[in-house]
């Protein structure tokens, strides 16, 4: 299912994080670069870009884990200030290291019971079954991806406003990665949470953002609703005798494929001109991705 059919109008509700003019420069590297964005509430958003392009040092400045200049507003308050405050509504999944080796299932659940108040460990179970975490067995005796689906499912039991996800599946096999991001959809979202994703794996999370966001060199390049891509872009199938007229309209990218054919990605050309070009549909997210972010490694 399509999260973007049953979530609600975005007017109604004020952005959960407002930021303006971030920056954030590490001793070699600009890493935000007069960031601007917003978030509103009850979304789910994917915040895609390449290796180093600062999705991570963007969820840090939002969790007030790291110092940097500008503006930044989450759920009204100041991360670099008001972080104690903001930490009981926001949750995200930290690294896994943070498990002790010797826990096991039960009593981790039993921890975070006991420190949250809003953990709610029926949804925590739900959560671990169709998993072969058993209640007695050792962080010492998980492999990668079972240590993964334990935090995992700590993590979404507790009703947080905002959930922080940074490379969530790293790890995982796609059997659990597709269930994961099903059950994020089906069992953790309604219109009071906003979910923000980083990931690489961008076709595993498209069919459940509202949102994305492409960011390349700490610049957000891309901000959109995902209902609005279709308007916005089309991917054309043109055929040898047609790419010269294609080439006119100036697509923003072109691939070719096999038997003369060729994709052409365009940005805002009108439908009834392309019409006559060849077959055209949506992009998916990753096409899109890659033609924007062209050249990032050159
Ligand atoms: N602690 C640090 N010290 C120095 N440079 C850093 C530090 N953390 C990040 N950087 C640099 O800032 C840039 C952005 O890093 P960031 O981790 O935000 O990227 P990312 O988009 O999350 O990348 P990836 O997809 O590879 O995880 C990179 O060039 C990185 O080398």
């Amino acid at each position: 299912m399509n999260a973007a059919a049953y979530t609600h109008s975005t007017e109604a509700l004020a952005p959960v994080v407002i930021a303006r003019g971030l920056r954030k420069a590490y001793k070699n590297k600009v890493a935000l670069d007069n960031t601007e964005f917003q978030i509103p509430a009850g979304r789910i958003v994917g915040l895609i870009g390449p290796n180093g392009a600062g999705k991570t040092t963007a969820l840090k400045a939002m969790l007030g884990l790291i110092p940097f200049d500008g503006e930044l507003s989450v759920l009204g308050r100041d991360p670099r200030t008001e972080r104690d405050e903001l930490m009981r509504d926001i949750c995200f999944i930290a690294d896994v290291a943070v498990l002790p080796r010797w826990i096991r299932v039960q009593d981790a659940i039993e921890f975070v019971a006991g420190v949250h108040p809003r953990f709610d460990r029926a949804r925590c179970e739900r959560f671990l079954t169709g998993t072969q975490l058993k209640p007695k067995m050792k962080v010492r005796e998980m492999s990668k991806g079972m240590i993964v689906q334990l935090h995992l499912a700590l993590v979404m039991a507790i009703d947080a406003k905002i959930l922080v996800l940074d490379e969530p599946t790293l790890g995982l096999d796609i059997l659990y990665r597709k269930q994961f991001y099903q059950r994020l959809l089906e069992d953790y979202f309604d219109e009071q949470k906003t979910i923000i994703i980083t990931t690489h794996q961008v076709e595993e999370v498209e069919h459940i953002l509202t949102d994305v966001m492409f960011i390349r060199d700490g610049k957000i390049v891309l901000d959109t609703e995902m209902e609005s891509l279709g308007t916005r872009y089309t991917e054309v199938l043109v055929s040898a005798d047609r790419i010269d007229a294609a080439r006119a309209l100036k697509p923003v990218d072109e691939r070719a494929l096999p038997f003369g054919k060729t994709v052409m990605l365009f940005d805002g050309a009108s439908p009834d001109q392309l019409e006559a070009l060849g077959e055209s549909r949506t992009p998916g997210l990753a096409d899109l991705f890659v033609a924007t972010m062209k050249g990032t490694y050159a």
